[in-house]
């Protein structure tokens, strides 16, 4: 039996903890075999993005080129595209990629706009009618919604908006909203759920949307039905999060740890 092949399109984090180095970390860890298209070098770490320098869009297509044409990819998942170019081209090929998970990486910790709006609108219109599955965060769907989100039933309503624009699956994370639980909406075939697991209490934390989207990729390309692959990326990212929660890696938010199979 060999592994299934899985791509991420997605942007470098000098530090470790998130993008492509923690997309491949996921994949290798949930059993697939990972590629990577990189989109952005950023020079970043625990605490910031320092700087962002954009990888030409036809260098991307050219990297794309390269991996479609000669390796089996079962599933792709994007993270920070960046720019309205490199959205609109990655756009063009998804017809043609499998299990399209996107993760729209759109604002920083802070919740601040890292790109202009323009790049807002070419997910809306471009990339999401392709998705299997999207995952803003509260902070992305509130942007790309105009909506305030503070609820639960704030969540399902963003959730449900966003699947008009023909996304397969759309997951509302909320990450953003500590609490007793960690909770999230499901939109999928015209009905709303919540994925629900216990808040672990930790500042490591960087990474976990990447995580979840990329975890959700390695289970679609391992032929999981979407609703059971979003309940296991749930599951692992928890055990992700109690296996790193004690390390001090970084000043600011530290990586995820390596959970066992045992775990999840
Ligand atoms: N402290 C936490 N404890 C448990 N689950 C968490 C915690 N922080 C985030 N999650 C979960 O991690 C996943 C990624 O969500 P989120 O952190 O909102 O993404 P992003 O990194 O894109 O902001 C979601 O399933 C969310 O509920
Ligand atoms: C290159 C890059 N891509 C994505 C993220 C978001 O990370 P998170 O998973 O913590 O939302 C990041 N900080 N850097």
């Amino acid at each position: 039996m060999q592994p299934a092949t899985v791509l991420t399109i997605a942007g470098s984090d000098s530090g470790g903890g998130a993008g492509l180095q923690a997309d491949l970390k996921a994949f290798a860890l949930n059993g697939v075999f990972g590629t990577s298209v990189v989109t952005v070098l950023t020079a970043q770490n625990s605490a910031e993005i320092r700087a962002i320098e954009k990888v030409p869009a036809a260098f991307v297509t050219a990297q794309l080129d390269a991996v479609l044409a000669d390796l089996p990819v079962a599933a792709v998942k994007t993270g920070m595209l960046a720019s309205e170019e490199t959205v609109r081209a990655v756009a063009g090929y998804a017809p043609r990629l499998p299990n399209l998970v996107v993760d729209p990486v759109l604002v920083n910790s802070d919740g601040v706009q890292l790109f202009p709006s323009t790049v807002d609108s070419a997910y809306l219109e471009g990339l999401f009618p392709h998705a299997a599955v999207i995952t803003p965060n509260l902070r992305e769907a509130s942007l790309l919604t105009g909506r305030k989100i503070i609820s639960d039933d704030d969540m399902a309503a963003a959730a449900t908006e966003l699947a008009a624009t023909g996304a397969g699956c759309v997951v509302v994370k909320g990450g953003g909203r500590p609490g007793i639980e960690a909770v999230d909406a499901v939109w999928h075939e015209g009905s709303v759920r919540f994925l629900r697991s216990p808040w672990v209490g930790t500042r490591n934390n960087h990474g976990t949307g990447c995580t979840f989207a990329a975890t959700t990729a390695a289970l679609l390309a391992q032929r999981v039905p979407v609703q059971d692959a979003l309940d296991r990326a749930k599951r692992y990212v928890q055990a992700a999060l109690e296996r790193g929660a004690a390390w001090q890696i970084g000043s600011g938010h530290g990586p995820l740890g390596w959970p066992t199979a045992t775990d999840h």
